[in-house]
Order: C-alpha cells, then structure tokens, then sequence
C-alpha cells in the first residue's frame, strides 16, 4: 500500500493475514465521453477497507451511492479510475488480458434480476455451463457432470438440465444464477441485491441458501443490499456508502445498535421501530443527494447533514431562520444544475420570465414575513445580486464563506485564499472494534453527533 493512499484515505491500516480484499483510495470515475472531455460521474470516490477472508461484507446506501459501481469494479468489470485492489496482494487493477481472465475464475457476481441475467434461448444446462465452457474446463462429459452436481447443490434437480429459464419461478432462477456463479469455484462473490427482486416469501430460501453455501465452500461476499434488516441478519460487518464515500464502517451489530455517523443515523431513523411506544424520531433528510458530478466541497454529506457544524458566530441563530438558509442554499443548488430546456432559453432571450421561477419569488417566499437580523440580510441581498443574473454558483459560494464551517471544507482559522483546498473530513475510530466514521464531529472540540440529533430529533 502507497503512502499517500494510507494519507488520503485510511479507513483501515492495520496489516491483517485474513484479510482476502484490500481497497485503498479507490475510484471509478464515468466520463461523458464528450469531445471536451466534461464533467465525470464521480460514482465511487475514494474509498478504502479490506475485507476479511470468509467474512460477508455488507454495502448499503440510498440508490445511485455507488454500490453496483464499487462492486463491478472489484471484480473488473469496471476500471478503476485509480487506487488499489489487492487479492490475496496481487493488485488487480494491473491486471490485463489472460492474466485478467484467469484471475476472474476467482470472483464473480450475482445479480439482482434473474429474469434479465438469464437468457431464455439457452437451457439451464447451457446457462451454467458456460464459465466451464469459456475456461476450457476439463471435458464436456465431466463439464455436464460438474454442472448437474452443482444443480443439486443449489437445490434445483438434475433434470432440470434441459429445461429453460422460463420454466422456473423467480426464487429458482435466482438459485440457477447462483449455480453459475459457483461453476469455476470462485473464492469471493459479489452478491448485488440478490434477493430484493423476489417475493418476501422465498428471500430467506435464497439467504440461508447462501450462507450454507458460504459456510460449504468458505466463500467470501460483498453484500449489496436496500433492504437494511436484511444486512443485519447476513451481514459481520456493514459499510455504509453515500455519494462515493464510506461514511461509517464497522461489525454490523454494533452499527445498527449505535450508529456513529449521522449519514448511518438517518438511514437506521428510517427503518421503523418493532417497539411502537419507542422514543424515536425519524431524522428527515433535507433536499436530494448531490450529483456524483459535483460533489460538495468537504464532507460529502454536508449538504443534508442534520449535524452540521455552524460556525461559532451563527451558533445561537434561531433555528428557523438557519433552516430557511439551508432551504435557499437547497434551491439554489437545484437551480445551479437545473438543465433549463430550450423553450426557457429561449423565453429568456425574449425576455420573458423564466419558468424556474425568479430568485426574488424564493426569498420572499422564505424571507418575506420574517425579520432578518440586519448582517443576516446584508449577505443574503449579495447573494441574491448573483443569483439575478444567474450565477448561482458564485451566490452559493457567498452563502458558503459566510454561513458555512468546516464540514463544508471552510476552516475559518486560516485566510482563505481564493485556491485554498476545502478541508476534507477524516476517519475517526469510534469504538474498540475498529470502526470508523467519517464526521468532523468526532474531533474533540465538537459535540458527538449522537448528542446533536439527541438533542434535536429525540
Ligand atoms: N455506465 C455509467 N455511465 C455513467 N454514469 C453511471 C454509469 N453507471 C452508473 N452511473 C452513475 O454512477 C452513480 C452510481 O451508480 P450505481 O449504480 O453504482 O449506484 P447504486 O448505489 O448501485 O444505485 P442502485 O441502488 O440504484 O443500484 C449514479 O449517479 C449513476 O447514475
């Protein structure tokens, strides 16, 4: 492992001879592919764990966090904008043509939807044979041999070698994946949502199916998963990804019973409680998550974070008036990557009023009918002055140099220079199990974030 990647992104470091997947400041970056090169999706941002040899890892997150992008590209299926993945040392990523193909005999991936991961044209025999086939394995008689042991293995027949997939429910083909996977003897498989496309009644058939199967062939499983009780039940330990990042990491009961980060917070304040009379409330989460494409300055939750750090000098601003800023700030950032369609263009150039509606309708919407204490308004008004000519981005920037703290990468001890790095948040370890939260809040100098949202949502 480099240096710097132990610098930028450490969430584990000790060196472990269980440990089968080593990740280390990984990205996987989507370019547009557009001839002045644009944007890329930041789908997966620089993250680092290892994971143990036997052990199920768990991935959860809202969609479009970065599981599926995080679990392809461990297997190569995606590559990897930088960073390392070692197996067993060897990093992958290096990994090319018949090297690559031999190393992929290794790890393979169930999918969520048996229906499209099937083909219908070819025989479940035909199905899960292909990987011998593609391999060279063996002959075709001990190719049809391994297959039918492994049809029994999955709890499916051997007769069932000539049938199609149609022939079978959606529990069945999902077994008929599951086969496939397991024909080159794979010691780590990516299981992506592989149970939340079937009925409630077969998902646990599917689950003790997989960790009698874990337990038979000492297999190795990145779990990715909606379904948080799900986690609980399968998962030793959990990471919780948002917006490219691993927000907390660490054994799986302990995150569930005391969550650390306030991203694992809210998305544990969604699962309902089996207590009804339980003192809980749910965290609401502000707003939508950013675009991959551009990310937040800082920590990549500060946008929603209901702990957010507030710079000392706002800190006794009245509650309302602080929510009411994060709402314009909200909208703002809804307006800044608003993809105005032609007509607004052009309704523009004409003159005509914009259909996002203006930027003074929104203040006096939230501003209007209240009174504003007087340093409060003098920041809003310059922010609106941009926000009239659309550059949202340079309001945003206004809003954030002055209402923001360090969880938005603003440190106010030092002179913010126009080019100055945003401060970025680190791995704190929160308990005696190595587990690791990325929050600004765990410093000494803040409140836990256990104590804030305690103290707001409780
Ligand atoms: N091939 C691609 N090209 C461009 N962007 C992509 C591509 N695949 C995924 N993305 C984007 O990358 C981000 C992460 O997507 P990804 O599918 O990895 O998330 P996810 O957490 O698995 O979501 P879900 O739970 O909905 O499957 C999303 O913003 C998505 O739109």
């Amino acid at each position: 492992m480099s240096q710097d990647a132990l610098q930028t992104n450490a969430v584990e470091s000790t060196p472990d001879e269980d440990v089968m997947v080593s990740v280390r400041d990984l990205r996987t970056y989507y370019e547009d592919g557009g001839i002045f090169g644009g944007t890329p999706v930041k789908a997966v941002d620089g993250v680092s764990f290892d994971i143990k040899r036997g052990e199920t890892l768990g991935l959860v997150g809202e969609s479009g966090c970065g599981k599926t992008t995080l679990g392809r590209t461990l297997l190569q299926l995606e590559s990897a904008t930088g960073g390392e993945i070692r197996f067993d040392d060897v990093d992958i990523t290096e990994l090319s043509g018949s090297d690559l193909k031999e190393w992929r005999r290794n790890a393979q991936m169930v999918f969520q939807d048996p229906d499209s991961s099937l083909n219908d044209r070819m025989t479940i025999g035909e199905i899960v044979r292909e990987p011998l086939d593609v391999h060279d394995w063996k002959t075709p008689r001990e190719r049809r041999q391994r297959v039918k042991e492994l049809l029994d293995t999955v709890g499916l027949q051997r007769e069932h070698y000539y049938r199609y997939p149609h022939q079978f429910s959606g529990g069945q083909r999902q077994r008929i994946g599951i086969a496939r996977t397991l024909t080159l003897e794979p010691d780590f498989i990516v299981l992506d949502e592989p149970v939340s496309a079937l009925d409630v009644s077969v998902q646990a058939e599917v689950i003790n199916l997989l960790e009698e199967l874990q337990d038979e062939f000492d297999l190795t499983y990145l779990f990715i998963a909606h379904d948080l009780s799900v986690v609980r039940h399968i998962c030793d330990r959990v990471a919780v990804m948002y917006l490219g990042n691993i927000m907390e990491i660490g054994p799986t009961e302990e995150l569930f019973a005391d969550p650390a980060n306030p991203y694992t917070q809210s998305l544990l304040s969604a699962i309902p409680e089996p207590d009804p009379t339980a003192e809980k409330e749910r965290i609401t989460l502000q707003g939508t998550p950013p675009s991959p494409r551009y990310p937040p300055a800082g920590c990549p939750f500060s946008t929603r974070c209901p702990a957010r750090i507030r710079p000392p000098e706002y800190q006794d601003l009245d509650k309302e008036l602080w929510t009411k800023l994060d709402t314009l700030r909200e909208v703002l950032r809804e307006r800044e990557r608003a993809e105005r369609s032609i007509t607004d263009r052009i309704r523009e150039l004409l003159g005509k009023e914009s259909q996002i509606g203006t930027i003074d309708e929104v203040y006096d919407e939230l501003f209007g009918e209240y009174s504003v204490p007087s340093d409060v308004q003098s920041i809003l008004e310059e922010a609106a002055e941009h926000a009239r000519q659309d550059r949202e981005g340079e309001a945003l920037e206004v809003l954030r140099a002055e209402f923001g703290s360090i969880c938005e990468g603003v440190d106010r001890n030092r002179d913010e220079a126009d080019d100055a790095e945003p401060v970025q948040p680190e791995y704190h370890v929160v308990s005696s199990s190595d587990r690791r939260s990325l929050c600004h809040r765990h410093e000494s100098e803040y409140r836990d974030p256990g104590q804030v949202l305690d103290d707001r949502h409780r």
